[in-house]
């Protein structure tokens, strides 16, 4: 029987308008997979994807109720049947599963461990692959930064209580995967992260300080995403 480190087939895929990151992970052994964080424009790449590596999806992940762009789920559903879309409880949003702190959501015989990271939105999620020592971490923790507080039950001292306490308390070497890069960057350590993260290496109040002070423009597509987003992506009603 192979040993669980090479059960993983793995791609990181990228939506460039939005600079969105999307991830792929599928058990070698029984070809069952999951798309974390999918976007709407992107659901024919990913499709196809799925059908060249011969995957079956079974859950359609999102780490949060997104801003900034459309989830893909709710089509990939569409042309899925057997694929359930998943979200954090605390979102707001429609999904056929949601998942609370410590759940666990198999697909073939690997797991991700779903831990609670509130802060940047009260739903989001980051889901952990122990096997493979890899963190998909969403907007609560990009590379060098964090997702931002200022909408959405946004609060900079709930973001920093549950980076600390649920992503940066994972061993060092735990590789962690962001939802979004604005900078050129793909993935980080935890070790990275506590020496250099430019905000999260500092005081809970020095971090409140900057979160409050960031003062960027609301994403271009805040308006049709939330509350389609809300929705799985999809204006059909019996959708999920
Ligand atoms: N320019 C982009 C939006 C950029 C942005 O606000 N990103 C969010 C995550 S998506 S809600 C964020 O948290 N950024 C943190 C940061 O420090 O940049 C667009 O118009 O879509």
């Amino acid at each position: 029987m192979a040993s669980v480190r090479n059960l993983l087939v793995f791609r990181q895929l990228f939506h460039k308008e939005t600079s969105t990151y999307t991830y792929l992970l599928a058990c070698k052994q029984t070809m069952k997979a999951v798309l974390i964080d999918p976007v709407l424009d992107c659901v024919e790449r990913d499709l196809k994807l799925l059908r060249e590596l011969g995957v079956q999806l079974v859950y359609g992940i999102n780490t949060h109720v997104h801003a900034d762009h459309i989830t893909g789920t709710g089509k990939l559903k569409q042309a899925l049947p057997d694929c359930k879309s998943v979200l954090g409880s605390k979102s707001g949003g429609r999904a056929d599963i949601f998942v609370d702190q410590s759940e666990r959501l198999k697909f073939g015989n690997l797991m991700l461990e779903c831990r609670s990271t509130p802060g940047h939105t009260n739903g989001c999620t980051t889901f952990v692959l122990h096997d493979r020592a890899m963190a998909f971490t969403g907007d609560a923790l990009l590379v060098r930064g964090c997702g931002r507080t200022d909408f959405q039950q946004g609060s900079p001292s709930t973001l920093y209580e549950s980076v600390h306490s649920q992503i940066l308390s994972l061993p060092k070497h735990y590789k962690l995967y962001p939802a979004h890069d604005y900078k050129g960057f793909s993935v980080t350590t935890v070790e990275e992260e506590l020496a250099h993260n430019t905000r999260l290496t500092k005081s809970k109040e020095e971090f409140i300080k900057i979160m409050d002070n960031l003062n960027l423009p609301y994403p271009k597509r805040i308006d049709e995403s939330l509350p389609a987003n809300l929705i799985c992506g999809v204006t059909d009603p019996v959708s999920s």
